[in-house]
């Protein structure tokens, strides 16, 4: 069985810790972070506010990841092999691909292929926080969270409500020990129905 989870939501919600606790207790779990996935500086465009548009789909390599999913779908056990995963040869034969990024719901060629979709979201005033305790690749040019990250999370969230995608929402606020169980368990018991 091949089976999809996504970890999505708003940036500096806490997707890559909690995906990371989670590859290392799934079986034959392989990762794609759809921050691997983000175009060249010189690529993204700058909006009539000034700053460049990192939040937006369009500076996203969406093809490329799909494509890296594609090569998943087509044959995880060679996936895991060329991505170091370590494959358990089980009866089950049960193959878990976590997608994890702050966009993940919100372009169409992905978006059924996910068996479970989460979304972690944290109060405005907490993300602000994380996210200004955060050193990225291209520093946060001051003004960038309320002039552009903030703005673009609710419309794409807006947009995924409006077009009726499901997904289960956590709470970022929980400790990482709680959610990492939380999503393990509702996983683990995701997968029972299923085989
Ligand atoms: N459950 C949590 N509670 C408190 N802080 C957290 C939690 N999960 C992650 N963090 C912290 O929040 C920041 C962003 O976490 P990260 O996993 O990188 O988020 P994302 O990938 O969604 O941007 C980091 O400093 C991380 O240590
Ligand atoms: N990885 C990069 O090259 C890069 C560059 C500039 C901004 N970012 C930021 O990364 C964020 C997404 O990652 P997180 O969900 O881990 O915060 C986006 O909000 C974006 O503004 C990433
Ligand atoms: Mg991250």
């Amino acid at each position: 069985m091949k089976y999809i989870v996504g970890i999505g939501g708003m940036t500096n919600g806490g997707k890559t810790t909690l995906t990371n606790s989670l590859l290392k207790s799934l079986p034959n779990c392989c990762v794609i972070h759809q921050d691997d996935f983000f175009k060249p500086q010189d690529q993204i465009a700058v909006g009539e506010d000034g700053f460049k548009q990192w939040d937006v789909l369009e500076s996203l390599d969406m093809e490329a990841m799909l494509s890296t999913v594609q090569a998943w779908m087509i044959s995880p056990r060679k996936f895991a092999r060329a991505h170091g995963v370590s494959v358990q040869l089980d009866a089950s034969d049960t193959h878990i691909l976590i997608l994890e990024g702050f966009l993940l719901y919100s372009y169409k060629p992905l978006v059924d292929l996910y068996s479970r979709r989460y979304f972690l979201t944290v109060p405005y005033e907490e993300c602000k926080w994380r996210r200004s305790t955060r050193r990225y690749m291209v520093p946060d040019p001051p003004g960038l969270f309320d002039g552009h990250v903030w703005p673009m999370f609710q419309k794409y969230k807006r947009e995924m409500e409006a077009n009726g995608v499901e997904v289960v929402y956590l709470d970022g606020m929980k400790s990482r020990e709680e959610l990492f169980h939380q999503v393990l368990e509702d996983i683990q018991n995701s997968l029972l129905n299923r085989s």
